[in-house]
């Protein structure tokens, strides 16, 4: 294969692409260790939750029969005959014109159908109390089976486990789970011209600190993956190539920024075809920043080549490697990436050219237009810079045929 972008794809047909990969594999976790990881079969409660009838208030345990028609001027007259323990079930059981003293999550006593709040009665002697509204039976009560009825489904695969499902997992006694590996992620950093960042002031001439490596490894830990070892390496394809082989073997994905270009001192797309074999799957898409990335795989590991300019490498990470991250952990990905979507209204004309879909940095400004939407000031920075996307609350997308947008007009913006 040459040099020149000989496949440059459209961003449809990559994601195309992307969606076709499989999930990496399985792994059975603590679920207390599970959160952020993506589900990978299918849980079904074993049996009801709650599995007795509880009270939701602190009162009285009744049967609403009992308390029909009950009123300030005209309350029922209740035999107070015992006291809910929590965490036992009561040894007797309510007979008419009866109640027992329970509180938040005890157990109904047999008998009993509501629970009248203890606000709603008054305490006449030791025995007995007057009840001044009436209750509806079921009043105050979670019913068996109210919140999870035994045999549901409570998660399936592809679920991201959140702090709530990990309770849900609890209630149901599940402590352990099948979930999806996550990738673990190597990122290299190429150019002679690159320092590490503690490299102290001043710089010498010339050179500029990695900023690649950090914005590339942070994404990457955003989407689930497992943040891998960072390294840089000169212009030098023996190099690139024997440490992207030794990173291979320990990682599952190996992301390289810078050299995925046509200069001569490029080298990437060697690379890539001595490591996989010759599965070089895309050289160049149709995306702006970010044309000449380059995806490969081989033997189940995968190699992206990412744009050197900081912008562009950390533009492909969203619209591409991102959404790839998750797919390889078993999770249906949004394209582009992002934490949520908002719409609202530009406040500038944006340019853009046919027949690459533009990636564009925006602001959200504080204050929001007369009808309440936010307004949205596009960053044109450019890509040599990582201060425009710092500065940036997300981004637009403007897609491949569409020649711009109008001030005023409506977008979607892709927070980050
Ligand atoms: N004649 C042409 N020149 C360039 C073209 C083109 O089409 N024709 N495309 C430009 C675009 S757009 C991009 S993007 C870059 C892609 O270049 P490479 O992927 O080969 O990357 P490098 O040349 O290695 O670096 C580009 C730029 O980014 C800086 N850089 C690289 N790595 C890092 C890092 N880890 N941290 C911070 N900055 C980094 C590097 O110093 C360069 O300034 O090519 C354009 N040129
Ligand atoms: O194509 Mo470059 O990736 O715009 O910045």
């Amino acid at each position: 294969m040459g040099k020149e972008f000989l496949t440059v794809k459209s961003r449809e047909e990559v994601e195309k692409l992307i969606r076709s990969l499989p999930a990496l594999g399985t792994e059975t976790v603590k679920v207390v260790e599970a959160i952020g990881r993506i589900v990978a079969e299918e849980i079904c409660a074993v049996e009801a939750v709650p599995h007795f009838a509880r009270a939701t208030m602190d009162g009285y345990a009744v049967r609403a029969r009992d308390v029909f028609g009950a009123s300030e001027s005209l309350p029922a007259l209740l035999r107070i005959i015992g006291s809910v323990e929590m965490g036992r079930a009561p040894d007797f059981s309510i007979g008419p014109y009866e109640a027992a003293e329970i509180a938040t999550g005890g157990m109904l006593p047999d008998g009993a159908d509501a629970v009248v709040m203890v606000e709603h009665t008054e305490r006449v002697d030791e025995d007995v109390i007057e009840v001044y509204r009436p209750v509806a039976p079921g009043q105050n009560v979670l019913g068996v089976g109210e919140d999870i009825p035994a045999g549901k489904t409570v998660m399936g695969p592809g679920a991201r486990l959140r702090p709530q499902d990990i309770g849900m997992l609890a209630a149901v006694g599940v402590t352990e789970i099948k979930v999806y590996r996550r990738p673990r992620v190597a990122v290299v950093s190429t150019g002679d011209e690159i320092v590490p960042p503690d490299t102290p002031s001043p710089l010498p001439p010339a050179v500029i600190r990695d900023i690649n490596a950090y914005v590339l490894s942070g994404f990457a830990e955003m989407a689930g993956a497992v943040p891998g070892v960072m390294a840089h390496v000169v212009d030098d394809p023996r190099e690139l190539i024997d440490t992207c082989r030794s990173f291979i073997e320990d990682h599952d994905v190996v992301l390289v920024s810078g050299g995925s270009s046509v200069g001569v001192r490029d080298y990437t797309l060697e690379v890539f075809e001595a490591i996989t074999d010759g599965q070089v799957l895309v050289h160049g898409v149709a995306i702006r920043p970010g044309k000449p990335t380059i995806f490969g795989s081989g033997r189940g590991k995968y190699l992206w080549g990412l744009p050197g300019q900081p912008a562009s490498a950390a533009m492909v990470m969203v619209a591409l490697v991102c959404p790839f991250l998750l797919q390889i952990q078993g999770r249906s990905p949004e394209f582009p990436f992002c934490r949520s979507v908002l719409k609202g209204f530009l406040t500038k004309n944006v340019p853009s050219v046919h027949g690459r879909e533009d990636y564009i940095p925006v602001v959200i400004l504080p204050e929001k237009t007369d009808e309440g939407f936010v307004r949205v000031e596009p960053l044109f920075g450019r890509s040599g810079m990582i201060s425009t996307l710092s500065e940036a609350d997300g981004y637009i997308v403007i897609p491949e045929h569409v020649e711009g947008l109008y001030e005023d007009e409506e977008v979607k913006v892709y927070l980050l």
